[in-house]
């Protein structure tokens, strides 16, 4: 969707360091990647563009392909500064074959940090990983084998595409501007229109769209072609009483109330209050005035709003492996015990929060998840438990591999 720049390649020593930096502190520190390159951005002004462009694009691919990375490198454990550094030189010797756009070094620099790296060797190590699926795919084993019970043969074609670079997806704030002013603001050569979804533009250029007016002004918010199919999927109409029971940050919030052009009302909530905080900020940019925000302290809150709402939003808290291509990271920092603890949340969520909807009304339970054990199957034992009084309506799946889009899955249900 969009087009990658070639870059001529020369190393400098400064932004190998930050990168090096930064990859400590995600590995060592156990710090969240998009968090850590934030503010390594941040701390120092001098960089330019292209320095900045080149620490997050390595920070990011290196996390991506730490399992391949460390198995061409032939570094078991990576503990101290010296094996950072050999990661990150090894990296550049693989990236023109694991990347698009990006010319072969013809030698690494002679760094001290670099020595006994040879390229022969790591010619060959790559190769051998190739034949290796988990290596090659960059998964640790337990996710390859969950995703290979889970999804058969499905899995080896969603993970190559969970592997590739997220192309940058804004949804248009319809309350505030249309696709049409968005497009010429940012430049007709910027963005591209995609199909099916009226209110998304990709990017076609990697541009930092957070500083730009339009956004400080409203008018869009940064949020994935997939994601921006659940709102619409929970069939909203104006006037409408919606809670968005696990909101967050409120991607989806606003989305329900520009769905509802500023009628009725979104309660956001969420057991996190710093996220709803969040979300606060963000509906006042957005220009959103139909909605409030509570946080889940207790069985009570939900309890209290018993048969209110004529549609409910579960966007369920979940493994997140349909959105490995934004965060590489949490790959390595999932475990299967969470994973676990995770389907036993998601299916209270279902039992318990579901009877806010009133009779008559509708929800849609969605995840962020390829596996159909945090979806289609929580949702199937959910209506085979309550046959009675919940009808099951549609599902939907957005695919890495076939639409290009993140993985999310969406039922609507509605309660008899
Ligand atoms: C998938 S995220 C939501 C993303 C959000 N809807 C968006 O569009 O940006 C799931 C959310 O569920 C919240 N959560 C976790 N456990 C919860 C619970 N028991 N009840 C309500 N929310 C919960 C998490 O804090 C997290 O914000």
């Amino acid at each position: 969707m969009f087009h990658l720049e070639i870059y001529v390649l020369k190393l400098y020593k400064g932004l190998v360091a930050a990168t090096v930096e930064a990859l400590q502190d995600i590995f060592v520190k156990n710090r969240q990647a998009d968090r850590v390159v934030e503010q390594l951005l941040k701390s120092n002004k001098k960089w330019g563009a292209r320095d900045r462009a080149f620490i997050a694009e390595n920070v990011y691919e290196i996390v991506r392909w730490w399992r391949l990375v460390k198995y061409t490198a032939q570094v078991e454990k990576v503990r101290e500064s010296e094996d950072f550094w050999r990661l990150a030189g090894v990296w550049q010797l693989i990236k023109p074959m694991q990347l698009e756009g990006h010319e072969a070094l013809e030698t690494l620099p002679e760094w001290p940090e670099f020595e006994g790296i040879d390229r022969e060797v790591v010619n060959q190590r790559y190769a051998e990983g190739q034949a290796i699926r988990k290596i090659a795919q960059s998964i640790p084993d337990w996710i390859d084998q969950t995703g290979e019970t889970e999804l058969g043969e499905r899995w080896p074609i969603e993970l190559a595409a969970l592997n590739k670079t997220a192309p940058v997806v804004l949804r248009v704030n319809s309350l505030k501007a249309n696709t049409e002013t968005v497009q010429e603001q940012l430049g007709s050569e910027i963005t591209e229109t995609v199909p099916g979804l009226p209110e998304a533009l990709a990017l076609k250029k990697r541009i930092n769209v957070s500083g730009l007016e339009s956004f400080k002004n409203g008018f869009f918010e940064v949020q994935d072609a997939g994601s921006q199919l659940i709102a619409p999927y929970l069939d909203v109409h104006t006037g409408m009483s919606v809670i968005d029971a696990c909101a967050g940050a409120g991607g989806k919030s606003l989305h329900l109330a520009a769905l509802l052009r500023n009628t009725g009302s979104v309660l956001a909530m969420d057991i996190e209050h710093h996220k709803l905080q969040e979300l606060e900020r963000r509906a006042a940019r957005n220009g959103v005035t139909n909605l409030t925000t509570m946080v889940i302290s207790s069985d009570k809150v939900i309890e209290n709003l018993s048969e209110t709402a004529d549609r409910l939003l579960l966007d369920v808290p979940c493994s997140g492996l349909g959105v490995l291509r934004r965060n590489p990271d949490s790959k390595w920092k999932l475990k299967p015990e969470f994973l676990e603890k995770i389907r036993k949340v998601q299916a209270q969520i279902l039992e318990n929060y579901s009877k806010m909807v009133k009779k008559g009304g509708k929800m849609v339970y969605a995840t962020c998840s390829v596996l159909p054990s945090e979806s289609e199957e929580q949702v199937r034992a959910f209506t085979k438990r309550h046959k009675a009084d919940w009808r099951f309506v549609s599902e939907h799946r957005t695919s890495p591999a076939q639409d290009g889009f993140d993985g999310f899955y969406m039922a609507l249900l509605e309660r008899k």
